[in-house]
């Protein structure tokens, strides 16, 4: 495609070079540049790709864009100049892939919590009702049944651009996305034209990028007011932050709510046990549902799912049908049953409000003792820790400290800080930082009856410890101490 029609609709200034030139392709990354590629400088957190010109240019790139002056031009090669590349690069690959999202409708889901379940579920009754369907998140990218490794939960616009059209290509229909509040913040979404958008809650999470909660906040509503007046979207009214989201929203606005019978859609007389739960809802739907999901929080994420997908055009039997039998979510309260005589289950909290609807859930069920195994990432959010261990001291009676995925932060550090959160008086509890041996501990403390939670990881398969990722499964590292256990 012409370089001039990749730059439509942006304001730009030409450096040096032609816009008439052919691109092959859009990379900002400069170690993917092949002949013929238009490389997009980013200026990052760790380096700049303004430096990376150099090598982009070697590697056969015929045309950069910037967004700031540079030294040096390399002759023949033609440079563009925008405001913002980070932001521009969402609307050069909008054009380079020929607006793929006019034919398809873009449904996202931002919130601290639940939007991986959320997700999830719109995901299945959309399949299951034999729409062709992609999926972008947490746990994995689906595009029409073809399974591609997520490594983020939203990746960057030029890739999600690139998946939009290869969805548009094997005839998907509808695309459900998590969007993250860094995805918003880092425009990986910008200007993109979503048809619904759920709002799950808001609670204090990624401060480390955010600084504030008011910003976070703020980050997690752009995806509100960039509906258009014809989009809808679905808002959590029991959050305290459904308000601000409602007011930022440009689009027809729809509630759920399991208190408030005024909600377009509520629910009323839930009855939860381990691995399900039933409830009627009112509003515009009337309906029972039996879902083979446990924990009250997933009341919350099944009504998000019904009204998304009755907002949709989806007829509520086939919604109610489709949704029943939805086995939960990969590493979301997973049960891990290789018979034993107490439950063990696996879940991906990893934030304080996560951490704590998970321990009332599990509170809500367990017959004996509650034993509670967690850690905290590192190069995350540092406020968080204190408070989980906390909440650990308050609602389990046995809590395992362990390491979660360090990264480059040294695993003692993290511990400490963790350990800061309990009372002097506090002593119910365990630090070992091996995480293999310290699920195979836990498993073996369990007594009948107890509850044993693993904590903060879900779905991951490799634990991030300094540059080496190592292959650690909680789920399997469970099964094995199970199996251990009884031998
Ligand atoms: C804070 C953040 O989101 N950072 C993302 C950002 O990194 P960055 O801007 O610092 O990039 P950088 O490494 O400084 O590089 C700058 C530029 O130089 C380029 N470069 C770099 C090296 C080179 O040799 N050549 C080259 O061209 C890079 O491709 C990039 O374009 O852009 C990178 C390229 O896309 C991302 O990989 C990186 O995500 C990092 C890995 C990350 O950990 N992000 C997390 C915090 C994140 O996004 N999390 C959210 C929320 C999670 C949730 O709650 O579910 C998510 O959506 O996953
Ligand atoms: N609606 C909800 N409200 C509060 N907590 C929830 C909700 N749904 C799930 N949880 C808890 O939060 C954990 C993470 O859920 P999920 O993966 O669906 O959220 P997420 O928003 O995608 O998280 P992340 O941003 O880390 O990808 C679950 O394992 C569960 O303990
Ligand atoms: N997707 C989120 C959750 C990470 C969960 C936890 N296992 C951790 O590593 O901190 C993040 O990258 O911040
Ligand atoms: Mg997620």
């Amino acid at each position: 495609m012409r370089l001039k029609q990749i730059l439509k609709g942006i304001e730009h200034k030409i450096i040096m070079g032609q816009p008439q030139l052919n691109i092959s392709n859009l990379q900002y990354d400069s170690r993917k540049i092949e002949a013929n590629d238009l490389f997009i400088a980013i200026r990052g957190f760790n380096v700049d790709g303004h430096d990376y010109i150099e090598e982009a240019v070697k590697k056969g790139a015929a045309a950069v864009i910037v967004d700031r002056e540079l030294a040096n031009y390399y002759p023949g090669i033609t440079y563009i100049k925008v405001e913002n590349t980070r932001k521009e690069m969402a609307v050069l690959a909008k054009n380079f892939f020929s607006d793929p999202l006019a034919d398809l409708d873009l449904i996202g889901i931002t919130g601290t919590n639940g939007k991986t379940t959320t997700a999830y579920l719109i995901y299945n009754i959309l399949s299951k009702n034999s729409f062709k369907t992609a999926m972008f998140g947490t746990v994995k990218n689906i595009i029409a049944g073809q399974e591609i490794e997520a490594d983020r939960t939203t990746p960057e616009s030029l890739d999600l651009y690139r998946y939009f059209s290869q969805a548009k290509n094997a005839g998907v229909k509808y695309i459900v996305m998590e969007v993250s509040s860094h995805a918003l913040d880092l425009y990986r979404v910008y200007q993109m034209d979503f048809s619904l958008a759920v709002f799950t809650n808001l609670s204090p999470e990624h401060l480390d990028y955010h600084k504030d909660l008011k910003n976070y906040r703020l980050a997690k509503s752009k995806l509100f007011s960039q509906l258009s007046k014809d989009a809808s979207a679905v808002i959590n009214l029991d959050d305290k932050n459904s308000n601000f989201m409602l007011e930022k929203s440009k689009a027809e606005n729809y509630i759920y709510s399991l208190k408030d019978r005024s909600a377009d859609l509520y629910c009323q007389n839930y009855k939860l046990s381990q691995n399900s739960l039933q409830y009627q809802s009112g509003g515009l739907i009337k309906r029972d549902f039996q879902l083979k999901l446990g924990g009250l929080f997933n009341i919350y994420n099944s009504l998000a799912a019904v009204l998304s997908t009755f907002l949709l055009g989806l007829e509520i039997d086939d919604i109610v049908s489709s949704l029943e039998v939805i086995e939960g979510v990969p590493g979301r309260f997973e049960l891990i049953d290789a018979g034993q005589d107490f439950q063990l289950i696996v879940d991906y909290a990893h934030t304080p409000d996560g951490m704590e609807n998970v321990l009332t859930a599990a509170k809500a069920i367990t017959k004996n003792r509650l034993i509670v195994l967690f850690g905290c990432g590192g190069d995350r959010d540092r406020s968080k820790r204190p408070v989980m261990a906390k909440l650990a001291e308050d609602m389990a009676d046995y809590v395992f400290l362990t390491n979660d995925n360090p990264r480059s932060e040294g695993e003692e550090l993290i511990l400490k800080e963790i350990k800061a959160g309990f009372s002097q008086s506090f002593s119910n509890y365990k630090v070992i930082a091996d995480r293999k041996k310290a699920i195979a501990e836990a498993v073996n403390f369990a007594e009948k009856d107890d509850i044993v939670l693993i904590l903060g990881r879900g779905h991951e398969k490799y634990q991030v410890i300094k540059d080496k990722k190592i292959e650690l499964d909680d789920r399997k590292v469970a099964y094995q101490a199970l199996k251990e256990r009884s031998s």
